[in-house]
């Protein structure tokens, strides 16, 4: 079997005494969509952390293609995160920077490419995600789903083979959330990365996922691990398949109120 692109393993999250969940065992394979789910409050935003190293885990282990993140040094680690691509919520562009000084910025910090080259990159970029033209434009004069695709570009600015996103379509209408996982799925294809995202958002969650890891509040463990639509239909937890036809009870409620 092809070894996980991404193993967590026996992993515990905590703040201080606080534990947050415990026991996460899961692989992520190479180009995997993959989405943290649970209900508000259990942890994805934890767990997004922990793979990230941005938190440090009370116990357990992380490993990228083999290799213990949790246990390499700052050298190890900083060559591991090379390979990544991360888009905040609030897109986190630097308003004070164009659409191609933001994207600029990674090659710049990274890479000793010439500034032509950098500006084929750039160009490139903002091309893939739909933005050409845009380049001269600063974040507050787009739309917040031109900002999440700017924010796209200047993510995979250094081609990474993992892309980390937290709630990418928060705040979006649906056409624009639509659009946004589209590309998701067409920069995932074009360039093989592997996606991790935490979502709320059905849509999102069956449109594009090929697999998922649910995270449940009052267990503090996870219940659920596979493709999201088979967890609707098949999961043995009713929570889990609660959670994932929310959208049909709503449109039931709202045909019979
Ligand atoms: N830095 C922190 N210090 C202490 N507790 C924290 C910290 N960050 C989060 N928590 C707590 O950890 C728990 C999990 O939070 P987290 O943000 O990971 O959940 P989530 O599933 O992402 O939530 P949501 O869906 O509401 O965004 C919450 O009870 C939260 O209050």
């Amino acid at each position: 079997m092809a070894e996980a692109h991404i193993a967590v393993r026996e992993l515990t999250m905590a703040y201080g005494s606080r534990v947050i969940q415990r026991d996460l065992s899961f692989d992520i394979n190479r180009g995997d969509i993959f989405v943290i789910m649970g209900g508000s409050g259990c942890g994805k935003s934890t767990l997004l952390k922990h793979l990230l190293g941005l938190v440090e885990p009370a116990a357990g282990d992380i490993l990228y293609a083999g290799d213990s993140f949790v246990h390499a040094n700052a050298n190890a680690r900083d060559v591991m995160r090379r390979g990544w691509g991360i888009t905040y919520q609030s897109g986190g562009l630097f308003s004070a920077m164009t659409l191609a000084e933001n994207v600029e910025l990674p090659l710049q910090l990274y890479t000793d490419h010439s500034p032509a080259d950098r500006a084929a990159i750039i160009a490139y970029k903002l091309a893939l995600v739909g933005l050409d033209g845009y380049q001269d434009f600063y974040p507050s004069e787009i739309s917040g789903g031109m900002r999440k695709r700017a924010a796209l570009a200047r993510a995979i600015a250094l081609d990474p083979d993992i892309l980390f996103f937290d709630e990418p379509s928060a705040g979006l209408d649906p056409i624009s959330s639509r659009l946004l996982d589209d590309l998701i799925v067409q920069i995932k294809e074009s360039t093989g990365a592997t996606v991790v995202m935490v979502t709320h958002e059905l849509p999102s969650i069956f449109g594009i996922a090929t697999n998922s890891v649910y995270l449940d509040a009052a267990s503090k463990t996870m219940i659920a691990y596979g493709n999201p639509r088979e967890l609707r239909e098949h999961s043995d937890q009713p929570v889990v398949r609660q959670f994932l036809a929310r959208e049909a009870s709503t449109a039931a409620q709202e045909k019979t109120a």
